[in-house]
């Protein structure tokens, strides 16, 4: 069995970890094979490539032609529109789902106009309505190139997801974690998605032994909730759920980009009714004016 992965540090490290965990169930090998996607060689600002999916398509064209059997990818770089040729058998277990801050100092000890860097719209936007004092500067590369900025001096501080730090070994570099109350994370974050293809029908049973069914009915809220926005990844939105095994407990942000305008609302309902608390709730946000904050990020 072939596992499609990208090169970088993160994806074969996520990659990896989800080839052990299948062998230690099944008792089956993968190997795994390296793919260059456009995510990965663009230095395009990522909010301006029109579009979701660009670490994902590439991996998507492998499994279409047969050269690999199935893919990981970190399940918020996958669009919430499902496309029918593939299945996601499985959504294991999730990891941390915070951002965490990497840099000399706690956030609230930044000077003022300190330089923060964060590619993501939905940071910026976060951030800016912890604090509007700093100076908040896009970003790309991989982690590592983000964490040299710090390192170099041209910014005191960057924003990263605490799970993909540790996936690369660098969480001894985060000086904060944001606690989900004060940034909501991305809809998806920390979570792993294994995809085949839909007529694999034989894979689908295989992969579905990592599936976990708590980390599946939070991430599919979470992910109604931004389909039903019509937002992409790179909308303002955050959204967070947890499923403690008897309730679905699920909360929704869209943030202005200047930081200085919210809609957040917060709904608990079954775990089995996942997609329709997302998207009811992402019904009364946008009753509340949400689709106004988004503006233009949305598409
Ligand atoms: N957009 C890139 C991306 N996709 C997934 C992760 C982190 C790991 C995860 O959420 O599973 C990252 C980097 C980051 O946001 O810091």
């Amino acid at each position: 069995m072939k596992l499609g992965t990208r090169r970088s540090l993160m994806a074969t490290t996520q990659s990896q970890m989800i080839a052990d965990l299948y062998t230690a169930k099944t008792g089956r090998e993968i190997e795994l094979v390296g793919i260059t996607t456009f995510g990965d060689v663009t230095k395009a600002q990522l909010s301006q490539l029109g579009g979701t999916g660009v670490f994902v398509s590439a991996l998507r064209d492998k499994l279409v032609e047969g050269e690999i059997d199935f893919a990981v990818h970190s399940l918020k770089d996958l669009p919430t529109k499902q496309d029918p040729r593939f299945t996601l058998a499985a959504l294991p277990e999730r990891h941390d789902v915070r951002d965490a801050l990497v840099g000399r100092t706690k956030f609230a000890d930044l000077a003022p106009g300190a330089k923060v860097g964060t590619g993501s719209p939905r940071r910026i936007a976060m951030l800016r309505a912890l604090r509007q004092d700093l100076d908040y500067v896009p970003i790309r590369g991989n982690a590592d190139t983000r964490i040299g900025k710090v390192t170099s001096g041209e910014l005191d501080a960057v924003v990263l997801a605490a799970a993909g730090l540790t996936r690369i070994g660098r969480q001894g570099e985060i000086s904060q974690i944001f606690e989900v109350e004060e940034l909501l994370p991305a809809p998806g974050q920390g979570a792993l998605a294994v995809e085949c293809l839909s007529t694999r029908s034989d894979l689908v049973d295989f992969l579905s032994v990592l599936d976990d069914p708590r980390t599946r009915s939070a991430v599919t809220a979470e992910r109604a909730v931004l389909s039903a926005l019509e937002a992409g990844c790179s909308a303002p939105v955050g959204a967070f759920a947890l499923d403690d095994g008897h309730t679905l407990n699920l909360t929704a942000v869209v943030v202005s980009l200047d930081g200085r305008e919210a809609v957040r609302k917060s709904a608990a309902g079954s775990p089995s009714e996942a997609m329709e608390l997302g998207r009811d709730l992402a019904a009364a946000m946008i009753a509340d004016g949400a689709d106004r904050l988004m503006g233009e990020q949305s598409h």
